[in-house]
């Protein structure tokens, strides 16, 4: 039976689609807190609820070999997300978070790390009302423990968790499509090391073309050419925060960043998130801004290769330097820095420096949830300003 559990949840539904009659906002109203479900949901015998600190070397080290063999590959599994134990502390510790939303399961006998979910809380807007969510993410099951209906009690379960904090919105992606996709993008990719794409089977040779003129194509200048273009310094976090709540007004669904939230999801963390600003020589104004997270993908089964090192367009603001020159400063420096592809959703203004960029589009669709939060409209995915990991 389709959807058996979405169908149970204050998600939007396929059957209230095109009822325009139905209000913009939260679909149920809170709980009273003391009607809360105090104590976890029941997990199958055999496994227990355990909360995963991710402070703790060994526990952030436990949760790291659970996703790099059972996390997400693409629909040909050839690869698999490889996130590091570095980007997990980062996406898993911004400001306000919660311990107990690091959520993992437990063999009772073994006590192996079979299962894992997270939230993390965030001030999201949607048109004019900023909610507070939780962000869910990381919904990983080990591989020998599929479709015994766990993925759903995990779910109850972070949400419980998330209900305690009074909080009763949440926002993520998946690549499947459930009840009901907020927004649906497409992905891109732009080849920085082609020959080693195609030759782990990330992309393929064009028709009529030649290795050689394939490396031609895909060829990058040395430096980049923007006058003033630098790394983001941590004294740069107020002019970054303004320049960025400007840029993301434009969009329907868009973080409601403050300084504090720049700070940690903005300022560069080597092997984690690169971030780039524009200032004018002149006035010291910062004009611009570029950021890419990198996200490694093992390659399932080759010889010469064991990981894809790939970067994530992650929030850009052009006001003075074109998009397109901005973006190709970027691409310049993940180059620089050994990237073999760069990424990107089809999400913001990124639409308009695709094609031109000699990104080629990917062979997926990610797609956009709120949960408990009906919109009038399915979004286009340019209404879209929240990049999730
Ligand atoms: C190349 O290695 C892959 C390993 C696993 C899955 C995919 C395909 C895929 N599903 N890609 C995306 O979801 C994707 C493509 C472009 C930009 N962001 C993305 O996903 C982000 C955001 C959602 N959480 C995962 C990372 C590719």
């Amino acid at each position: 039976k389709r959807h058996k559990f979405w169908e149970t949840q204050p998600v939007g539904q396929f059957k209230d689609l095109g009822d325009t009659s139905l209000p913009e906002g939260p679909i149920e109203p809170p709980t009273p807190l003391s009607e809360v479900k105090q104590e976890p949901y029941n997990l199958p015998s055999p496994y227990e609820w355990t909360t995963c600190d991710m402070d703790s070397e060994e526990m952030c080290n436990e949760v790291y070999v659970l996703l790099t063999n059972n996390y997400v590959e693409d629909d040909e599994n050839m690869f698999r997300f490889n996130y590091s134990k570095e980007f997990l502390r980062w996406a898993l510790r911004p400001p306000g978070y919660y311990r107990s939303w690091h959520i993992g399961v437990r063999v009772k006998t073994s006590k192996k790390l079979v299962a894992f979910i997270t939230g993390v809380p965030a001030r999201i807007r949607v048109r004019d009302a900023v909610v507070i969510m939780a962000e869910i993410n990381f919904l990983c099951v080990h591989k020998k423990l599929r479709s015994k209906r766990l993925a759903p009690v995990m779910i109850k379960e972070v949400t419980r968790r998330v209900h305690m904090e009074n909080i009763w919105q949440a926002a993520y992606t998946a690549g499947v499509v459930l009840p009901t996709p907020v927004s649906t993008c497409q992905y891109w990719h732009r080849s920085l090391n082609p020959k080693k794409l195609i030759d782990v089977g990330f992309s393929r040779l064009g028709a009529r073309m030649t290795m050689s003129r394939t490396i031609k194509l895909y060829k990058l200048p040395d430096k980049t050419v923007t006058p003033g273009f630098r790394k983001m310094e941590l004294h740069d976090v107020p002019a970054v925060t303004r320049l960025l709540r400007n840029y993301l007004k434009q969009f329907m669904v868009a973080p409601d960043f403050d300084e504090n939230d720049v700070e940690h999801w903005l300022l560069p963390k080597e092997g984690v998130i690169d971030s780039y600003l524009v200032e004018s020589h002149e006035t010291h104004e910062i004009t611009d801004f570029c950021s890419f997270y990198t996200l490694p993908s093992s390659i399932l089964g080759n010889q010469n290769h064991s990981t894809l090192k790939a970067a994530y367009s992650y929030y850009n603001v052009s006001t003075k330097t074109p998009l397109i020159q901005l973006m190709n400063d970027a691409l310049i420096v993940a180059k620089q820095k050994d990237f073999d592809v760069f990424n990107a959703l089809d999400v913001m203004q990124n639409d308009s420096f695709l094609k031109e960029l000699k990104f080629g589009p990917g062979d997926g669709k990610l797609h956009y949830y709120l949960y408990n939060y009906r919109t009038k409209h399915v979004l286009r995915s340019s209404e879209l300003g929240l990049v999730l990991l």
